[in-house]
């Protein structure tokens, strides 16, 4: 009982003062935020906010500076190196697809496996049974993957012949085979269309439901951030300026003036969820 109310309240994931100074140009200036456990957070912000410098952080690509703190599951992990950050629970997707194209989607996604097989993705010539069942529960978990997405019939297909929004599934599966705690997406629906983006919203609630993952987004489109998010932070010109659900961060002055300049406050602009579109 007590055990597991700790867990609950132990933040999947949690940055405290992080900043990063690229020369003379601070992109991010001490932002602390929180990923509770099992939820889906947005972080938004207009171009150049320093949304990507501070994904960087949290998955170790980036050191922050003048002393900030990256804590997953309460564990402190500032400064370890992307691939032990990954390992301990934090998988990501890229802005831009990084598959390997070459490869099938079944073997795309045992190559993300490795860091939990004893025996490699490609084994040696001679196997000891240990290895074939190894083998065999990899490939299974693989196809498991590949069905929970969705592209479970492509599964012996390259990567590069999959559609552009099965390439982003495959990204899904990929990642979720790390077995994360914190899954951090990176404008995931970039290039889809709207059919496809509200059927995103849908998998992302089922990613989150299903895997018991947390589910960190950086997102451009602002009817799949309103939608999906149960807690948005605002970064504008590398500082937190406004968090809350979608509702207290869509009337914020603040957000309404970072995304679309003071001027618009003054028609009572707010940002737009996509309901009202054509209204
Ligand atoms: N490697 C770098 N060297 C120098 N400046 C950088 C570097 N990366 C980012 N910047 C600057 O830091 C600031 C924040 O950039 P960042 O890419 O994090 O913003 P962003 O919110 O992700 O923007 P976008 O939505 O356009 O992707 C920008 O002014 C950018 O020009």
């Amino acid at each position: 009982m007590s055990e597991n109310a700790t867990l609950t309240t132990v933040p999947a994931l949690q940055a405290d003062d992080v900043s990063v100074v690229f020369g003379g140009l601070v992109a991010v200036n001490k932002v602390s935020f929180t990923v509770p456990d099992q939820s889906i957070v947005s972080l938004i912000g207009p171009n150049g906010a320093g949304k990507t410098t501070f994904f960087n952080v949290l998955t170790g690509l980036y050191p922050t500076e003048r002393g900030g703190q990256v804590l997953l599951g309460g564990r402190d992990v500032t400064g370890m190196a992307p691939h032990k950050i990954a390992s301990l629970g934090l998988a990501r997707t890229f802005q831009n697809i990084r598959l390997f194209n070459l490869m099938t989607a079944e073997e795309n996604v045992k190559v993300a496996m490795h860091s939990h097989l004893k025996s490699g993705v490609f084994g040696t010539v001679i196997r000891a049974p240990w290895q074939r069942r190894e083998e065999h529960e990899a490939h299974e978990f693989a196809l498991d993957l590949l069905k929970f997405v969705g592209i479970g019939k492509s599964a012996y297909e390259y990567a590069r012949n999959l559609s552009y929004g099965d390439q982003r599934r495959l990204e899904v599966a990929r990642a979720l085979a790390l077995k994360p705690r914190v899954l951090l997406l990176d404008e995931p629906t970039a290039g889809m269309n709207p059919r496809e983006s509200a059927e995103f919203v849908d998998f992302v609630h089922r990613v989150r439901d299903e895997r018991k993952v947390s589910v960190l987004l950086i997102e451009h489109d602002m009817s799949v951030v309103m939608r999906v998010s149960e807690r948005i932070t605002v970064l504008d010109r590398g500082e937190k300026i406004a968090e809350g659900t979608a509702e207290e961060v869509r009337t914020n002055p603040r957000v309404v003036e970072a995304y679309l300049g003071s001027a618009a406050n003054d028609n009572h602009v707010t940002i737009d969820d996509g309901e009202e579109a054509g209204s």
